[in-house]
């Protein structure tokens, strides 16, 4: 489930800091939070920051019950992303958007907001807005991010349309439908979903599941059965031009929100890279880094599922403790896992890129690439969204964490070297030979993200 609290960043010397969550428990935590320097609100009041804004949920004309959701939720002031698109998405008549804004930033409640705003819940029998996600887990996450705000709208229904969501010849009978574009297609044909009262269309990770490389055609044919009229809302972190042309032409005449190439990354995330002698030194100085994946959580990113699950065997086999998730799991499994990875039972996970976009759990503090993200037959090509999307697991909504991939031959080194080129930032190099000096450059960035962790905002504080 998609955790509720926002990120808070304590105060030096303030008492939350002693709080402790349940997860972590280990000396880490006497950490003084000195190290952690801003506020989330410092960072909201700077309109320059993509959490910042100068308007407040209350100026957005949102029903009662929505806004009473969002502050329950403890959402103070919306970000960037929010205050900007939330106004254009609600206008009459209503109008397409094409929104961008960095990993992190709350795009998920900019659209549920939306949702949940323009759905008449007298009729919750009628399904009115279809969100569609690339992922299982992403589209259970938007159904409970969709259940937190709308916690006071009356008679709200949602159903999930994903693989094992809705018994074969049961019809769709709630308002809201969020699911993955398979599982929707197959319930349309069906006719177990009718879709002729649909208002809203919202796509997650829209560059995504509209790149005819990968769920593109899917997303176009569920188009194809939609009412005409239907307002179309794309939303990610990244939309290369490539796709962008389709976006345009697939939400037509859109209102748009996209971002700078400079201004992509999120400045709370220390990118680094780990220069490994060679590909069979990468285990070694995986194993190496266990103790640092285990102050917060961590994600390890890998380019197969065999290998995700090989890696981990050999790991659990080394002592220690480590849980795969991939493609390859029947579907409670894979809900299982998860859910055991956001309350912390485990807090090292083994994966593909089935987990690299749009997942938020707030206590990852480190992202590791252990395969360099790469694209196109053979892997012709470095892949720059990817790399975006799977490092922004950490470092969110205010946050801070490291990410470090691993590089080990030429083809990785000059990959790597391109996604920095292609997002204008400088890596930190991590040296393998120089272990304590690795630990500490790490360490000085985990060990604030703790210090995030363990401060726990009151509601309404
Ligand atoms: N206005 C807000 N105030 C405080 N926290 C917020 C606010 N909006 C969203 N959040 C929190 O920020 C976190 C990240 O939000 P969200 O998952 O929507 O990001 P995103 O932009 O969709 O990221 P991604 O590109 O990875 O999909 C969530 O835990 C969410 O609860």
């Amino acid at each position: 489930m998609a955790e509720g609290q926002p990120a808070q960043a304590p105060t030096a010397g303030s008492p939350e800091n002693d709080q402790t969550d349940g997860a972590a428990g280990n000396s880490s935590l006497q950490e003084p939070a000195f190290e952690v320097e801003v506020e989330l609100s410092d960072l909201q009041k700077d309109t320059d920051n993509p959490l910042g804004s100068v308007a407040s949920f209350k100026d957005l004309g949102l029903p009662p019950a929505v806004l009473q959701g969002l502050f329950a939720l403890n959402f103070q002031k919306p970000s960037k992303v929010q205050e900007k698109a939330l106004p254009l998405m609600l206008a009459t008549p209503p109008r397409n958007m094409i929104a961008q804004s960095q990993s992190g930033t709350g795009k998920t409640a900019a659209f549920v907001t939306t949702v949940l705003s323009r759905v008449d819940f007298n009729k919750p029998d009628s399904p009115q807005a279809l969100l569609l996600a690339p992922s299982r887990e992403l589209a259970r996450q938007i159904e409970s991010v969709i259940a937190q705000i709308g916690q006071f709208v009356p008679d709200l229904g949602i159903a999930a349309a994903i693989p094992g969501g809705i018994p074969r010849g049961e019809h769709v009978k709630k308002a809201v439908v969020v699911g993955t574009p398979g599982t929707v297609m197959d319930l349309i044909r069906r006719r177990q979903f009718d879709v002729s009262h649909l208002k809203v269309f919202v796509i997650d990770e829209a560059d995504n599941m509209l790149d005819q490389q990968g769920l593109g055609d899917q997303c176009t044919r569920v188009k194809t059965m939609l009412p005409k009229d239907i307002q179309i809302l794309l939303f990610s972190a990244t939309f290369p031009d490539k796709v962008m042309k389709y976006a345009t032409a697939f939400a037509p005449s859109a209102n748009m929100i996209k971002l700078k190439v400079q201004d992509l990354t999120v400045k709370g995330i220390s990118q680094m890279y780990m220069d490994c002698p060679g590909q069979s030194d990468k285990y070694e100085i995986l194993c190496k880094l266990y103790g640092l994946m285990n102050i917060g959580s961590s994600i390890i990113f890998v380019k197969t599922r065999e290998s995700a699950t090989r890696i981990q065997q050999s790991m659990v086999r080394d002592g220690h403790k480590v849980s795969v998730l991939h493609g390859a799991y029947e579907g409670s499994e894979r809900d299982s896992l998860l859910d055991d990875f956001r309350t912390g039972k485990s807090k090292v996970l083994i994966t593909t890129n089935v987990l690299a976009r749009g997942i938020d759990v707030s206590t990852v503090s480190m992202v590791i690439n252990y395969d360099i993200p790469m694209k196109g037959m053979g892997d012709a090509t470095h892949d720059t969204e990817t790399y975006l999307h799977r490092i922004g697991r950490t470092g969110r909504f205010g946050r801070v964490g490291v990410s470090i991939t691993f590089v080990s031959d030429k083809k990785s080194f000059m990959a790597l070297q391109a996604i920095a080129q292609d997002l204008q930032i400088d890596l930190v190099s991590l040296s393998p030979d120089d272990w304590d000096e690795t630990e500490m450059q790490v360490q000085r960035v985990i060990k604030s993200s703790r210090a995030q962790a363990n401060f726990v905002p009151s509601a309404g504080a």
